[in-house]
């Protein structure tokens, strides 16, 4: 029996009628915020992170109402059936079993009745070697030198989660080495990287479950053109991440090592596997990568174990919800005051958009657009506030994630403005932006009015150690697949990027054609594209708009 449509639950008239109350001018924020006990009613603890959710708009009925919610569609058993290797990812066929990627406890998981964990363990044990060896020198590229850069080639989860965490850890890299990233097959994404790296010692890490996307395999070429062109021989400067069996899991293509992800790991939340695993643990060393995962796995007991009223990622998801299909905010932000965590928002944009960016259930019903994920982006504080904050005091609201970290990684340097350090500075801004947002302000003028009311959450992390941001990276993962089981829509498939790529392969073999003979005319293909590629091969459409 597939579970009712969510828009046609009792719960889901219930949390509109609350909802309703909201819109009630004794209900501003302004008024929730002097309730006593406001901080400790709405706030949590747990697996090393604080959740303050007391600057939503939402009171004790409507959480109350929201928990009812998480029981009525039974999230704790199907995060469970999640973590136990069922095959949640039904459209596919397979289980969603990243958590195993960072088990450490001896009990058994298993996918299609086999127990993943021993691959796994082995995988690890085979980064841990390899990591090791490179950083020591032990191996060395073609020419005897010991590895001074990484590039890592992949797109999408093949790179932004990798991206999110060396960033946030860079402080701890190994100060001899420099890691690039080379996602887009736009070519100055390769001839940026190219100008930046010696390539005698530069080792390509090749990231691609499925080793088919076009941008991965055009940025693999170039590199082997590149080494070649240089007189390196690549099997020397290359390794691999991939699915067992996929076209780069080739040994009659010899590279240093090949590392193996699992059918059972989405791109997406592939992180803790060998996606990351491999360039984290060069560039930060494997000890820091496994403190990563340690703490991945106790934000993933957590969500298991703690009930719905305490468990921090499942009461995110709820009141994500809740600000999306009841108060109606069709946006949401995530802005880190650490600049470590700029690559937080990003990470999490795809993580959230390709899961729940859905329009139809698990088994295929159709479901409204209101009824799925809201847009997600973000920039690091203060740097946010000097670009878009406006709209958010003035403009159109939409709830925000505020990050702060108590202990900067950088304790040393202390001088101080205005009477404060500059983590001071920071905080004084961290804390003064969500009251602005809630409470705002009136004034005479009209333009200087501030309508407050505007909801945001509060996330407070001890310090930016690789435990730590590993907690906060599971916490965003499973606020994701919580909100997903809400919906009963399925966050492990992404359909929806393919209609775009079949396109561009049919472009692509127009270009071919052209390249073949400069005779080929465009003409029978869409008006519009015609006159794109016309401009692209000739140059002349675009003089033509430009005289136009
Ligand atoms: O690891 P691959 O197979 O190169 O895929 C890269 C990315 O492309 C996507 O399929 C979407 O375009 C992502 O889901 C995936 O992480």
């Amino acid at each position: 029996m597939p579970s009712p449509l969510f828009s046609e639950t009792p719960i889901w008239k219930k949390l509109a009628q609350q909802a309703q109350r909201f819109s009630l001018p004794k209900m501003h924020l302004k008024h929730l915020l002097r309730q006593e006990r406001r901080l400790e009613t709405f706030s949590l603890n747990g697996a090393g992170l604080f959740y303050d959710f007391s600057r939503q708009r939402i009171d004790g009925e409507a959480l109350g109402h929201l928990i009812e919610l998480a029981e009525a569609r039974d999230l704790r058993a199907q995060f469970r059936a999640m973590m136990a290797g069922e095959k949640v990812n039904v459209t596919e066929g397979r289980a969603a079993l990243h958590t195993a990627c960072r088990s450490f406890s001896d009990a058994p998981v298993r996918a299609d009745g086999k127990d993943v964990m021993p691959a796994i363990r082995d995988v690890r044990e085979k980064i841990r070697a390899f990591a090791e060896k490179i950083r020591g020198g032990a191996i060395t590229g073609s020419t005897g030198k010991p590895f001074r850069h990484i590039v890592v080639v992949g797109i999408g989860g093949s790179y932004l989660g990798a991206q999110f965490i060396s960033e946030a850890l860079c402080a701890f890299a190994d100060r001899k080495l420099a890691l690039h990233y080379l996602a887009n097959v736009d070519i100055h994404n390769f001839g940026h990287v190219a100008s930046r790296i010696d390539p005698e010692t530069t080792l390509w890490v090749m990231i691609s479950k499925s080793y088919t996307t076009a941008e991965t395999l055009a940025n693999t070429k170039q590199a082997y053109a590149f080494m070649e062109e240089k007189g390196l021989d690549p099997s020397k400067h290359v390794v691999t991440v991939t699915s067992e069996g996929s076209p780069g899991d080739d040994p009659s293509n010899p590279v240093i090592d090949a590392f193996h992800m699992f059918n059972f790991i989405g791109g997406r939340y592939s992180v803790t596997s060998a996606v990351g695993g491999v360039p984290l643990s060069l560039y930060l060393g494997y000890e820091r990568f496994e403190e990563l995962l340690r703490g991945a796995e106790e934000m993933d007991q957590h969500a298991l174990t703690a009930p719905p009223e305490k468990n921090l990622p499942l009461m995110a998801a709820l009141i994500s919800v809740w600000n999306n299909n009841f108060l109606g905010y069709e946006a949401h932000a995530i802005i880190p005051y650490a600049e470590p965590l700029c690559k937080l928002a990003p990470h999490v944009q795809q993580l959230y958009m390709e899961s729940c960016g859905k329009s139809v259930t698990k088994d295929g019903r159709p479901l409204d657009g209101k009824q799925t994920g809201v847009i997600i982006f973000g920039e690091p504080g203060t740097n946010a506030q000097h670009s878009f904050f406006q709209l958010a005091h003035q403009g159109r609201p939409f709830p925000i994630d505020f990050i702060g970290v108590i202990r900067p990684q950088y304790e040393q340097y202390r001088s101080e403005s205005k009477g404060v350090t500059n983590h001071q500075e920071l905080w004084a801004n961290f804390l003064s932006q969500p009251m602005a947002l809630a409470i705002g302000k009136d004034d005479e003028n009209p333009a200087k009015v501030f309508s407050g009311n505007r909801p945001s959450s509060t996330i407070l992390l001890e310090d930016l150690s690789p435990r730590n941001v590993g907690r906060l990276l599971a916490f965003y993962e499973h606020r994701t697949v919580f909100e997903a089981f809400i919906w009963d829509i399925n966050p492990f498939d992404q359909f929806g990027v393919e209609l775009g790529k079949v396109m561009a392969s049919d472009i692509r073999s127009e270009m071919v054609a052209k390249n073949g003979d400069e005779k080929h005319s465009f003409q029978g293909m869409d008006k519009i594209n015609e006159f794109y590629l016309e401009a692209l091969f000739s140059g002349e459409k675009w003089q033509v708009m430009r005289e136009g």
